[in-house]
């Protein structure tokens, strides 16, 4: 982790990984400015477009709840979190938290491409 460069969490629900992997895409030379961290299987996703991503669990595993106590130590600068809103999640309480956490601290949080891109326009 580059402490020089900012840090963006990438989460998606699994309904939304195509939409992050285009996402990324779209916004790949910013991305490539930051230190990127993700839940697991969208990293594994998110990698496949070349862009260097540290790997954290995934989301029904505890990785939007690691997302959260890096947020909460002022360690992650925005999240761009797409989340299916068709879908249910035996992990609900933690994406709750991590929602609850980014405004508790004031950590910009994007919950579709359009305001992820202001998140990332703003950043960079
Ligand atoms: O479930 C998630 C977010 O709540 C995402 O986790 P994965 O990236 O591991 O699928």
């Amino acid at each position: 982790m580059d402490q020089a460069k900012k840090t963006i969490a990438l989460v998606a629900h699994d309904g939304k990984k195509a939409d992050m992997v285009a996402f990324v895409k779209d916004h790949i030379e910013d991305l490539r400015k930051a230190n990127i961290i993700a839940t697991g299987t969208t990293g594994s996703y998110v990698r496949q477009t070349g862009l260097e991503v540290e790997l954290k669990l995934s989301g029904p595993m505890g990785g939007d709840a690691q997302i959260a106590a890096l947020a909460a130590e002022g360690k992650v600068d925005g999240i761009i979190f797409f989340r299916d809103p068709l879908g249910k999640h035996a992990h609900e309480p933690d994406i709750q938290m991590l929602m609850r956490i980014s405004d508790l601290y004031n950590v910009p949080l994007a919950t579709n491409p359009a305001t992820g891109s202001l998140i990332i326009q703003g950043l960079f």
